[in-house]
């Protein structure tokens, strides 16, 4: 490579690496945050309720004393990243010594176990060795011609069995979605007309009721049901405007004013979503063109100037894939789904920040 005079070249050069490496050590951040969240840091300085220095955060997470500078490191990278920040205390009443002291951010906020708004489950399923280590398998997946997931390369078994064969793992990924679902409550404060005017809904693999149960908070006389495989919602009670019922969506949906299909479609290609979609449309047939369903996903937008939410979208969109043979779709995509489906019209309001509510109209 020819020498150039201004250094351009090396420059470019330079970047170009930095940029391949940082993309290189990606997963260091997601395993050290992951890290924080299994050692409870979170919680300690939220209990603390003061900024807390190195000495006390490991004590209280009782290191040993021997990787107190270890948890420095880990500090320094997650601090770096955004989830905590540094500030100085006095050592000691009256003394001119200071120490630094962590205290927590916005991000690191959603690690407080007990709160509405804790994401540790989220974490905990989505970066468990099983979902992780099926990449191992992608080149051998893109080679073979087989129409299976990338997880059923790997393991020789589809997620959703690997999900249903035992309950520790079914009620992780339960959990994880019950910790997302409880974002959803802003998203309704700022929405309720979508709710309101319905007599009944009901929310279609719900899963354990997350998002139900915050609708039934905010309007009790809705006659809600939440409809799943009968091993999520079989041992579940509810009163008598929260329902929970076992089923297959892709056989036939229960009557309802209003179908809610939250974090569904993504998990499925456009064949199987095609499919409950005209079972949706079907439940809510008897209200003519009064009925509505309700969507909740993410819908891409490859013009967005946000880079990091537009990432963060296709990232959910190749983890659907690997994991279900799903996808995140554009509103292109959205709009032929929906048509196909036989619906007239709908509207997508973002909301939360990545993902869309649609409301689509018979
Ligand atoms: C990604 S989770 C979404 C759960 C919930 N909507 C939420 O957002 O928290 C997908 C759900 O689909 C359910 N599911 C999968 N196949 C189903 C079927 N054939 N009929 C009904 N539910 C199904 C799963 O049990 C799981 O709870
Ligand atoms: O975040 C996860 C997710 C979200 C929505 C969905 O429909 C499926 C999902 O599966 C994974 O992509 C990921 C997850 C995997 C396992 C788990 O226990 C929790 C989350």
């Amino acid at each position: 490579m020819a020498l150039s005079t201004n250094g351009s070249e090396e420059s470019e050069l330079y970047h170009a690496q930095i940029h391949l490496y940082k993309h290189v050590y990606n997963f260091v951040s997601s395993m050290a945050l992951k890290s924080a969240m299994e050692l409870g840091i979170a919680d300690a300085i939220h209990n603390h309720g003061k900024p807390m220095t190195l000495t006390e955060l490991a004590s209280s997470l009782k290191l040993h004393p021997s990787k107190v500078n270890i948890l420095y490191r880990f500090l320094r990278l997650l601090t770096h990243n955004g989830f905590f920040v540094k500030t100085t205390v006095k050592s000691n009443e009256g003394e001119k010594e200071e120490d630094i002291a962590y205290s927590l951010t916005p991000s690191s906020k959603l690690l407080i176990s007990g709160k509405s708004t804790c994401l540790s489950s989220l974490i905990k399923g989505a970066l468990h060795p099983s979902s992780i280590d099926m990449w191992s398998s992608s080149e051998k997946w893109l080679k073979e011609d087989k129409e299976q997931t990338l997880f059923e390369c790997a393991k020789g078994e589809n997620y959703w069995d690997f999900l249903n064969r035992d309950s520790d793992t079914l009620n992780m990924f339960q959990d994880a979605m019950a910790a997302d679902s409880r974002m959803f409550k802003l998203a309704l404060k700022e929405n309720k007309h979508v709710f309101e005017g319905l007599e009944s809904l009901v929310d279609v693999a719900g899963g354990t009721g997350g998002v139900t149960k915050l609708i039934h908070e905010a309007f009790p006389n809705i006659k809600c049901t939440v409809f799943d495989q009968p091993q999520v919602v079989g041992n579940l009670t509810g009163n008598e405007n929260l329902n929970f019922v076992g089923g297959d969506m892709f056989k036939s949906i229960p009557p309802a004013d209003a179908v809610l299909l939250k974090w569904v479609l993504h998990d499925w290609n456009d064949e199987l979503s095609l499919q409950i979609l005209k079972n949706s449309k079907e439940a809510i047939s008897h209200k003519g063109k009064d009925g509505k369903v309700i969507i909740i996903d993410i819908s891409i937008d490859e013009t967005s100037d946000d880079h990091g939410l537009t990432e963060l979208q296709l990232e959910y969109d190749l983890v659907m894939l690997t994991m279900f043979l799903g996808k995140e779709r554009t509103k292109t995509e959205w709009d032929k789904l929906i048509h196909d489906a036989g619906f007239s019209s709908y509207k997508i309001i973002p909301i939360s920040g990545f993902k869309s509510l649609i409301e689509v109209y018979p």
